[in-house]
């Protein structure tokens, strides 16, 4: 496994745990986080030893809140039609032959909420909490995040998610069934560690299968995602969205019209 700078691998028992270790900015991703992602499920996800990978953020604020706003104006300087290959990594996420659980210990917004839709299931301290801000920002997701999620909470919920920006608590989240568990939050380790041991004792072809006909069904929306990213790259050029980010940084309600 390559040094890392912004998450850490740990694979015990037939389990990988990837973490976005950056704290201190809510474990908010730039593109180094986001290539380093890509990297760590790439390898696990083709290492035969492990049968289940785990996400999580590290410290107890958050899971993710997604694109680091501190690190750009526009586009966000790394590879990619925005600057972050977050295509890649919802791709990696689903491609990956065995069952990945978001152990989500907080905050899950932005991005950080479309990694929790993107994975297979997701298991939430009921500290976690969740919810949108593209609109805020200046910024959508426009595949998974969106189209996807839609599928996930149903078509009514996922478009009141996007179009009014507001907090959900985990209870609200497990109602909407964009989580599977809710657990006290000293409990989550625990209860992760106990759907990855039941997840172990299956046959790992069995859940490639069903992994990959699940995805089948929805598997156009990774074209879309591919098509909107080429307009997202583009909004971002704009003075609307430019706006979004500059009103989160000087922490005041941004001016769109
Ligand atoms: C997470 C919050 C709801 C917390 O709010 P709260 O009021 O409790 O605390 P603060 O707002 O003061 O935050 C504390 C501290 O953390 C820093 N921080 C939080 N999030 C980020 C971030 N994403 N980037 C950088 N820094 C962050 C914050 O600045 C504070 O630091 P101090 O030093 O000032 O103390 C709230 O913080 C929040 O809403 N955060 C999310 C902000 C955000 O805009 N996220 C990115 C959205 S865009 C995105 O993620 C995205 C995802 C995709 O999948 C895409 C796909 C395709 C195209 C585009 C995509 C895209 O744009």
């Amino acid at each position: 496994m390559p040094e890392f700078q912004d998450i850490t691998v740990e694979t015990r028992d037939g389990v990988a745990r990837i973490t976005i270790a950056r704290p201190d900015k809510y474990n908010a991703f730039r593109a180094e986080a986001v290539e380093e992602l890509i990297a760590a499920f790439t390898a696990a996800g083709w290492d035969r030893a492990v049968g289940a990978i785990v996400l999580t953020g590290a410290g107890d604020k958050a899971f993710c809140t997604g694109g680091d706003q501190s690190s750009h104006e526009g586009g966000y300087g790394g590879r990619g039609t925005i600057g972050l290959p977050l295509e890649e990594l919802h791709t990696i996420i689903r491609d990956v032959p065995k069952p990945v659980i978001a152990r989500v210990n907080g905050f899950a917004i932005g991005g950080g909420n479309v990694l929790v839709t993107c994975c297979d299931l997701a298991i939430a301290s009921d500290r976690a909490v969740f919810g949108q801000v593209g609109p805020k920002v200046g910024s959508v997701d426009p595949g998974f995040g969106t189209a996807y999620l839609a599928r996930v909470v149903g078509e009514k919920k996922a478009r009141e998610i996007w179009f009014l920006c507001r907090r959900y608590t985990a209870a609200q989240a497990l109602e909407m069934g964009l989580v599977n568990a809710v657990v006290p939050h000293d409990a989550l380790d625990a209860e992760v560690a106990r759907w990855c041991e039941e997840i172990l004792a299956l046959s790992p072809t069995a859940l490639a299968l069903a992994k990959r006909a699940f995805n089948a069904d929805s598997e156009s929306i990774r074209g879309i995602s591919a098509l909107g990213m080429q307009a997202v790259g583009l909004f971002y050029e704009t003075e609307e969205s430019k706006e979004g980010v500059a009103a989160f940084k000087e922490k005041r309600k941004p001016r769109f019209r």
